[in-house]
C-alpha cells in the first residue's frame, strides 16, 4: 500500500481496495464519479457513467440486482466527504423498476436529501441513455468514529 511521507495512510489509500470504486482492486468496478451541487437544494450529488460486461451479469442481458444495489450503495457514500462525514452504510432500500442492460451506458447519480444528527439520508437513481428510471434507491449513512477503519490490512493480518 503506498504511503505518505509520514506513512500514515491516507483515506484514498485506505479505500484502494475499495470493491466499487478502488484502483488497487484487480477485480474491482473501478467506478469514477464527478461531484456537484443539486440545482435547487445545493446538497452535494454526484453521478457516474456505467457500463457493465457479462461478469455482472444476472438475468441474460441484465445487470445482477445485487450488483446495482453495489452502485447505489457505492454512489451515496461518495456524498459522505462532500459532508466532511465519515459514515456507513445503515440501510438501504432498491427499487427495481425495470431490467438494467449490460453493455450499455447508463447513469448513476446520487443526492443528499437531508441529516438529522448522524444520521445521513441519501437517494440514488440509474437511468438509461433515454432517460428512463430502470432502478432507484434511498440509504441511511451513520456517522462513525474514524477509530472503526483499520489503517493497514494485509492477507496476513486478515488470516489469509
Ligand atoms: C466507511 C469508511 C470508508 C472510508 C473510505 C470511503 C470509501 C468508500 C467505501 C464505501 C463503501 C460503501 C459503503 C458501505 O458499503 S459500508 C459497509 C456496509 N455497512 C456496514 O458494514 C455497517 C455495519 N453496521 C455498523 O457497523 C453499525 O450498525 C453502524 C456503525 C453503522 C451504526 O451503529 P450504531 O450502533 O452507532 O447505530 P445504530 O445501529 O443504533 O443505528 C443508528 C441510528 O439509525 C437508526 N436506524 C436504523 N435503521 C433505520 C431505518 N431503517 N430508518 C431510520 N432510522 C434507522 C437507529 O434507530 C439509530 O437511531 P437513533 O436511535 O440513534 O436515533
Amino acid at each position: 500500500m503506498p504511503m505518505n511521507d509520514n506513512s500514515a495512510p491516507t483515506l484514498d489509500e485506505q479505500a484502494g481496495h475499495c470493491f466499487a470504486c478502488g484502483p488497487a482492486n484487480p477485480q474491482g468496478l473501478h467506478l469514477h464519479f464527478d461531484r456537484s451541487e443539486h440545482p435547487e437544494t445545493g446538497h452535494p450529488t454526484v453521478t457516474a457513467t456505467v457500463n457493465l460486461t457479462r461478469i455482472y451479469e444476472g438475468p441474460p442481458g441484465y445487470i445482477h440486482g445485487g450488483i446495482i444495489a453495489t452502485l447505489f450503495d457505492e454512489a451515496m457514500s461518495k456524498l459522505n466527504r462532500p459532508l466532511d462525514t465519515l459514515a456507513m452504510t445503515r440501510h438501504m432500500e432498491v427499487d427495481y423498476l425495470r431490467p438494467s442492460p449490460l453493455y450499455q451506458d447508463l447513469t448513476l447519480t446520487a443526492t443528499h436529501e437531508r441529516r438529522e444528527g448522524r444520521k445521513l439520508f441519501h437517494s440514488a437513481q440509474l437511468h438509461n441513455a433515454e432517460g428512463t428510471l430502470l432502478a432507484q434507491a434511498e440509504g441511511l449513512f451513520i456517522a462513525i468514529n474514524p477509530a472503526m477503519i483499520p489503517s493497514n490490512i494485509t492477507p496476513e493480518k486478515a488470516g489469509h
